[in-house]
């Protein structure tokens, strides 16, 4: 479905060029999750970026279906590390800007609203503003804003990084279930090695500046799969040490 092939990306900047991302070469299927990891700077923000058609690449071509990405898309949505509601907004008011600015039919999708805030157990918080929330709860009404359109595409730039651990795990968990019920194909930038084997199908390690495929590794963990203890611990626990030893 999101294909790359030989995309590199250059910045030109007043020190001169930097080269952000080199060569990458990128097939994702619909439906599946992909988790992108390396060191900071390595490119992975310009590379979901040039997915979003927020960024042309200097070399090679990005197609979502076979069509070039050349501006953004309305079935392609990019969450950011900060949640960015807008203060004078209800919790639903919020979730429902994307529906309003498409002229979407309300109705239909106030219902879905509810469903998405009900799911990420914000039920009682639809009349409340984002100042009357903590972060956790504004980044799951991001979340839920992202997906009330229902999109194909969910690109994720280090979603749950502004987050304390143990919200942090708890979207992870509730982000799972979402994609269990429903698979958007996601690409989700992440700095969290558990996180990745938790969620992913296939995590992509990207070398350090400019920004090289290294290694894809296929996460074979049986689903729906949990931080804590169960049957597969020794499954995640080998791909987090094959992970850990390609980035350190
Ligand atoms: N608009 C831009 N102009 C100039 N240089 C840029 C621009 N955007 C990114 N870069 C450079 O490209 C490189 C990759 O940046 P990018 O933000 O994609 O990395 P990243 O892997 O997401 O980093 P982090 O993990 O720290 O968020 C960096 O060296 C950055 O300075």
């Amino acid at each position: 479905m999101i294909d790359l092939e030989r995309v590199s990306r250059t910045f030109t900047t007043r020190g001169g060029e930097v080269a952000a991302l080199r060569d990458i070469d990128l097939e994702i299927a619909e439906g599946q999750f992909v988790a992108v990891i390396g060191r900071s700077g390595c490119g992975k923000s310009t590379l979901l970026r040039l997915m979003a058609g927020l960024l042309a690449p200097t070399a090679g071509r990005v197609t979502i279906d076979g069509s070039p990405v050349l501006r953004p898309r309305r079935d392609v949505v990019l969450m950011h590390q900060l949640p960015a509601l807008l203060p004078w907004r209800t919790v639903l008011g919020n979730v429902m800007l994307p529906v309003e600015i498409q002229r979407l039919p309300r109705a239909e999708y106030q219902a879905r609203a509810a469903e998405l805030l009900d799911t990420v157990g914000l039920a009682g918080f639809h009349r409340r503003h984002p100042y009357e929330l903590s972060g956790g709860m504004q980044q799951r009404v991001a979340l839920c804003r992202a997906l009330i359109q229902r999109p194909r595409v969910l690109l994720m730039d280090e979603p749950f990084s502004a987050l304390d651990a143990l919200t942090r795990e708890e979207l992870a968990a509730q982000l799972q279930e979402m994609h269990l019920t429903r698979p958007a194909t996601t690409v989700f930038v992440t700095h969290s090695i558990s996180e990745a084997v938790l969620l992913a199908d296939r995590v992509v390690v990207l070398s350090a500046r400019p920004g090289q495929v290294r290694r894809v590794l296929d996460v074979k963990i049986p689903r729906p799969r949990s931080f804590g203890h169960n049957a597969h611990v020794a499954d995640a626990a080998a791909c987090i040490a094959e992970l850990h030893d390609l980035l350190y």
